[in-house]
């Protein structure tokens, strides 16, 4: 089905020393165009190792990755990644960081300019055009990063723990602000998150992966509106949803722990 990413009985293996690890046992998953899904699930449960197979970056031992129909078999300008830190270039420029990824592509000098102004203006980065990277602040450095990834108009945007680092006030900062960047681009975000409060905030559904193997233990859909601001945090419906996803990331811990 065009416009949509499939992943069809995903697994994936990995060799340490003389021990094999399953760290993905078939996924099956279905992420509608334009959609905003989080994932969540203890650590070790296999969320990193999933948006590397989605970007590429690592092939699946069993099953398939689809992308519009189409298997994914290497990175591409389709999928953009935005790590939780430290992802941009340290002598480059905001507004060159934000061109990285146009460098690749064919597009004009103009086009690439305006892209850039573009997503520099969309990001609220306009006036930091010429700062270095070491002169911002860590919320502003992921929004640097999450610019440069948009700035290629990815049809997936894969965001794995970006806010993790940030204190609490940034960090809900960029909730508000990531939500509003994806309904003005409309491009389907996939976030990892150790934070359910953030998951349900941000997510249409949250998926919750158990551990050995990773496997989807639930997908829920987030009864909210899809105008929020931080107040919704304190309704009844975003406890209750949120109280639930906790108890399976600890039911699902716990399994692995027994
Ligand atoms: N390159 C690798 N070689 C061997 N084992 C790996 C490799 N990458 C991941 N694993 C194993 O696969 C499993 C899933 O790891 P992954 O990093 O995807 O989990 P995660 O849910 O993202 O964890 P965290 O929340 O701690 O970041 C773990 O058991 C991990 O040790």
């Amino acid at each position: 089905m065009t416009g949509t990413l499939r992943l069809r009985a995903v697994g994936k293996d990995f060799t340490r020393g003389r021990e094999q690890v399953r760290a993905l046992e078939d996924i099956d998953l279905e992420v509608a165009r334009g959609s905003f899904v989080c994932v969540v699930g203890a650590s070790g449960s296999g969320k990193s190792t999933l948006l590397a197979l989605i970007a590429g970056l690592s092939r699946p031992t069993t099953g398939e990755v689809l992308l519009d129909g189409i298997p994914v078999t290497g990175p591409g300008p389709d999928r953009g990644l935005v790590f939780q830190t430290g992802a941009v270039y340290p002598w480059r420029t905001v507004a060159r960081n934000v061109a990285f990824g146009l460098e690749l592509l064919p597009l004009s000098r103009g086009e690439r300019a305006a892209r850039v102004d573009h997503y520099l203006a969309a990001t609220g980065l306009t006036k930091l055009r010429h700062a270095l990277p070491r002169q911002l602040s860590g919320g502003q450095r992921q929004r640097v990063a999450i610019a440069r990834a948009l700035a290629c108009e990815p049809e997936v945007l894969l965001l794995d723990e970006p806010f993790g680092a940030l204190d609490v006030q940034t960090k809900e900062d960029m909730q508000l602000f990531i939500r509003r960047l994806w309904q003005e681009c409309g491009t389907t975000v996939i976030m990892v998150t150790h934070d359910v409060e953030e998951a349900v905030f941000l997510g249409e559904r949250v998926i919750t992966l158990a551990s050995n193997p990773g496997r989807v233990a639930a997908d829920v859909t987030v009864p909210l509106p899809g105008e929020r601001d931080l107040t919704v945090k304190r309704d009844a419906a975003f406890l209750g949803v949120r109280a639930q996803i906790e108890d399976l990331v600890r039911l699902y811990h716990h399994d692995q722990a027994g």
